[in-house]
């Protein structure tokens, strides 16, 4: 690919509006300059390119057909929206993607009018759009006005059950509303579960050509007359299925499939919809993830997520790793685990790179489950693993975790059950910005009973955590790990249990004690050696355990120190409040005692680099140095360490 490629067309389309001034071959090749376009700027900013790459040419047929922003545009997980941005004014802008006060990596209200609702996690378009819908039809008049809503959600996406809960109201509420189903046979993985079979089967070995003529004619719903390409294409349809497909059997008029890349078809087929559609309509689109780039055609993943790269060659420019991911460490942990131990299974929801299950798969096949985008389902999968005698580990990332939450208390934790959690990206995670942070999980499961909460200083406690974790059997356990690299210390062959809810003193000091709970203890030793220079020589302790509680060392600290601070990679409500909570009932606080507790602010942090995240967050080894001045009173000097 030429970076240089002129995009003469592309040049003319400042908004949507613009592309009704183009004849259909000439829209067609601005998808192309739009590919290029996309494919040069991810150069540059890194981020998720496959996803895109395949909707290109839906995306200029939408924002062509229809009058965006008062039609709402909703993208599923949103991480194929760069096209989109690039069509909304947002092209100046695109190559801030995913930097620090540039644009976001997902579709965002704040950000533009053309953004109706943010997504990042998947499967929630549908619901968003049937909301819309109910508010236009009953009325309401929102900046830019309403019109049609159209969802456009992914083959995985519509995998999870919250895509079935929007599909079966929708189907019972009969409102005007489109739902595209981009079908590119792939998740961030190629997709599992029966209904990306079933999805195939509805086109499998179907004639695009009878397809592309039928599709070229009405579509499958009108009322009077129905045109001839429309009963052809519904009769190529149930041909391949039985009694109609499951859309229409839930409410929906089906078209499809369609070839995804045609732009004659999509504008023919999204002209008639919107001409005719009387109530939902499901079109399905069947694209390639990665289209139009060699280099992400032939990748594993299909491009799904990018470091920059030379766009000649694909080559990603990775920086150099200094210690193993804290996901490899994971994976390598846990397969030591299960070689001794044949019960131990391991679960992922359609993230298993992201979670390093796919090097446990390698190793174990058969004790191995990706469930598709499907947390809820996974969780209580998991609990009845571990009812059935099995010792399952349930890997998810932190944010993940959020949409299984119910299942963690209902099917988990009330019935006791040694399901393990293996909570990845906890923290701050950069990029992916506040949808992707792992804010809640500490807040949300160390308030569970009997719930054996921990997180890893660093890779080789992470070693110990999960060896710890595969040894209780009489109740649930988590730790938590953030993304990215370790510090780089010395791991051991394998993990040893740790004891049960005890810390550890890292550095014996005096006057302050700043206990840490998780990966922010690296940036305390920092912290503790600026301060040593001062003559402060702060006591660092790791807690390990926010659940229990290490009462004996908590007690010990706030005795014989003039204060305590603790530190966490979370939101109020997790390690601090639970430290606070036990200092209240032991009377300790009425010792004259200061206790401190640094978590995130009660706000969403935006994208940036992790460490410019967490210096938002005033978690950083100098805001760690400046709480101990503070907190000593020693006011000038702090006010002089902040300057
Ligand atoms: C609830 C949730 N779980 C997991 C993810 C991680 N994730 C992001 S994109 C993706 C795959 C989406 O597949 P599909 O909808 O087919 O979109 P495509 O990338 O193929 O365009 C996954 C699993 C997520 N965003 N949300
Ligand atoms: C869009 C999405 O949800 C995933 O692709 C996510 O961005 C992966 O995050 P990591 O890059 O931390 O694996
Ligand atoms: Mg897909």
């Amino acid at each position: 690919m030429t970076p240089d490629q002129a995009t003469p067309l592309l040049d003319r389309v400042n908004l949507p509006s613009d592309l009704k001034g183009f004849s259909d071959t000439e829209l067609r090749q601005i998808a192309d300059e739009l590919r290029h376009e996309t494919i040069s700027t991810v150069a540059e900013t890194g981020g998720h390119l496959g996803a895109g790459l395949g909707v290109v040419e839906l995306t200029v047929a939408l924002h062509a057909v229809f009058n965006t922003p008062r039609d709402r545009l909703i993208w599923d997980v949103s991480h194929q929206c760069y096209p989109h941005k690039i069509l909304t004014g947002r092209r100046p802008r695109a190559k801030t993607l995913r930097k620090g006060g540039g644009l976001s990596g997902f579709t965002k209200r704040s950000e533009s009018p053309y953004d109706p609702f943010g997504a990042a996690h998947s499967s929630t378009s549908i619901s968003a759009a049937l909301g819309f819908a109910v508010a236009r039809d009953l009325g309401a008049s929102p900046e830019h006005g309403l019109g049609d809503v159209i969802a456009v959600i992914g083959d995985g996406a519509i995998s999870a059950g919250m895509a079935y809960e929007g599909l079966n109201n929708a189907g019972h509420l009969k409102k005007r509303m489109i739902v595209i189903l981009n079908d590119n046979e792939m998740s961030i993985a190629p997709p599992t579960g029966a209904m990306s079979s079933y999805l195939s089967r509805l086109y499998a070995g179907a004639p695009f050509q009878e397809f592309k003529a039928a599709a070229k004619g009405a579509v499958s719903l009108l009322p009077e007359p129905f045109q001839e390409g429309a009963r052809r294409a519904k009769e190529l349809v149930k041909s391949v299925t039985v009694g109609g497909t499951l859309f229409e059997e839930l409410g929906f008029s089906y078209i499809g499939p369609i070839d995804g890349h045609d732009m004659e078809q999509l504008l023919n087929v999204l002209r008639t919809v919107k001409a005719r559609a009387d109530g939902p309509v499901l079109i399905h689109a069947i694209t390639r993830k990665g289209k139009g780039y060699a280099p992400a055609e032939q990748a594993k993943d299909k491009g799904h997520a990018t470091a920059k790269f030379d766009p000649a060659t694909g080559e990603q420019k990775k920086a150099p790793s200094n210690a193993p991911s804290y996901t490899r460490v994971f994976a390598d942990y846990l397969i030591r685990e299960a070689e001794a131990d044949p019960l131990i299974t391991a679960v992922t929801a359609a993230m298993p790179s992201g979670t390093g299950l796919n090097l446990f798969a390698e190793r174990f096949p058969d004790r191995t489950f990706d469930v598709g985008i499907a947390e809820q389902h996974g969780v209580t999968f998991c609990a009845g693993m571990a009812a059935g005698g099995l010792k399952p580990f349930c890997a998810l990332y932190s944010t993940f975790l959020q949409r299984g939450y119910d299942q963690v208390v209902h099917d988990v934790a009330i019935q006791r059950l040694p399901v393990r959690f293996a909570i990845d990206r906890a923290g701050l995670v950069g990029a992916d910005g506040p949808t992707h942070a792992g804010s809640f999980d500490i807040a949300f499961l160390a308030n569970l009973p009997d719930f054996v909460v921990m997180a890893a200083a660093d890779e080789a406690e992470l070693a110990h955590m999960v060896a710890t974790a595969a040894s209780i059997d009489d109740r649930p356990s988590a730790f938590r790990f953030p993304r990215g690299e370790g510090v780089g210390v010395e791991m051991p062959e394998r993990g040893t249990p740790l004891e049960i809810g005890k810390g550890r003193i890292v550095r014996e000091g005096s006057r302050v004690a700043i206990l840490s709970f998780g990966a922010r203890l690296s940036e305390c030793l920092r912290a503790a050696e600026n301060l040593a220079a001062r003559g402060i020589t702060p006591t660092i302790a790791d807690a390990r355990f926010a659940k229990p509680l290490d009462q004996n060392l908590i007690r010990d600290l706030a005795t014989n120190h003039e204060a305590l601070i603790t530190i966490e990679e979370g939101a109020v409500g997790g390690f601090g409040s639970h430290v606070a909570q036990f200092l209240s009932d032991e009377g300790l606080l009425d010792t004259g005692l200061k206790f401190r507790s640094m978590v995130f602010p009660d706000t969403f942090i935006d994208h940036d680099s992790p460490a410019s995240m967490y210096a938002a967050a005033a978690m950083n080894a100098p805001d760690i140095e400046a709480k101990v001045l503070k907190v000593l009173d020693i006011a000038s000097l702090a006010a002089e360490r902040r300057a």
